[in-house]
């Protein structure tokens, strides 16, 4: 059986910082679920597909994508990283995760990433849905105005425009649907370690979360 390490949490929380460095520190590979998300968003309107039509779940699942060792994405052979990571592409990515037929179109490409030796996995149903045998399932969450100030940070960091203010109504309101919605909704799994790093540095919540995984004899 491949280790499969979830980590799911709302938006800001920061799981892609987390899972990026545990799979390099445990040699293990990485999924970004999000960017499959992400990607179905963009590719569905790329071809002028209205985000509510039946034809996304063919978008998803015939998804012509690959991720460099790095992680940037590529959708139909062109570099999409730098729209991938907008609040926009963000919002358009938590609508049509909301859809069961999108949601089960990605299953199965989303389990294939799990091979030797390892598996970080991170998003929103990891533990819950998508690798609900799991070995150390974690859950990631922060108060939402830090989870607003850290992403305002982050995108001005990576020269993108950002607005405090909006950015904290846009973060609710994407909690608010990953939340409430019918299928695969944020929830910590029963089983899972759940880490507030409202308080703590990235050093700190990456000690506790090894901490977890060697006592679930993962490593
Ligand atoms: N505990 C923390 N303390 C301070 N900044 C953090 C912490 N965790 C994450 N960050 C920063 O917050 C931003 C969002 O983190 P990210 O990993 O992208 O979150 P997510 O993948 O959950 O949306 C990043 O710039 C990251 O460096
Ligand atoms: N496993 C997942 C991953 C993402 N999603 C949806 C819900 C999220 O709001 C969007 C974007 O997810 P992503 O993890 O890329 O976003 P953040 O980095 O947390 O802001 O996709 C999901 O429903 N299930």
């Amino acid at each position: 059986m491949i280790p499969v390490i979830t980590i799911d949490g709302p938006s800001g929380s920061g799981k892609g910082t987390l899972a990026r460095r545990l799979a390099e520190q445990l040699g293990f590979h990485l999924l970004d679920s999000g960017a499959l998300y992400r990607l179905t968003a963009l590719a569905a309107q790329k071809r002028n597909i209205d985000l509510e039509a039946p034809e996304v779940a063919a978008v998803a699942q015939s998804l012509n994508v690959r991720f460099d060792p790095d992680g940037a994405a590529y959708l139909d052979d062109a570099c999409v990283d730098s729209v991938l990571r907008t609040e926009q592409t963000g919002a358009m990515a938590s609508k049509i995760a909301a859809r069961p037929d999108v949601r089960a179109a990605l299953l199965e490409r989303q389990r294939a990433f799990a091979t030797a030796p390892g598996l970080v996995a991170d998003g929103r149903d990891m533990g819950t849905v998508v690798f609900p045998d799991a070995p150390a399932k974690l859950f990631l969450d922060a108060s939402a105005q830090i989870r607003a100030e850290r992403r305002y940070k982050q995108l001005i960091e990576n020269g993108l425009s950002a607005n405090l203010a909006a950015l904290v109504e846009e973060i609710q309101a994407r909690d608010d649907r990953d939340r409430n919605r019918a299928v695969a909704p944020l929830v910590p799994a029963e089983d899972a370690l759940v880490v507030d790093s409202t308080h703590l540095s990235i050093e700190a919540v990456e000690a506790r979360m090894m901490e977890f995984i060697r006592a679930q004899g993962v490593v």
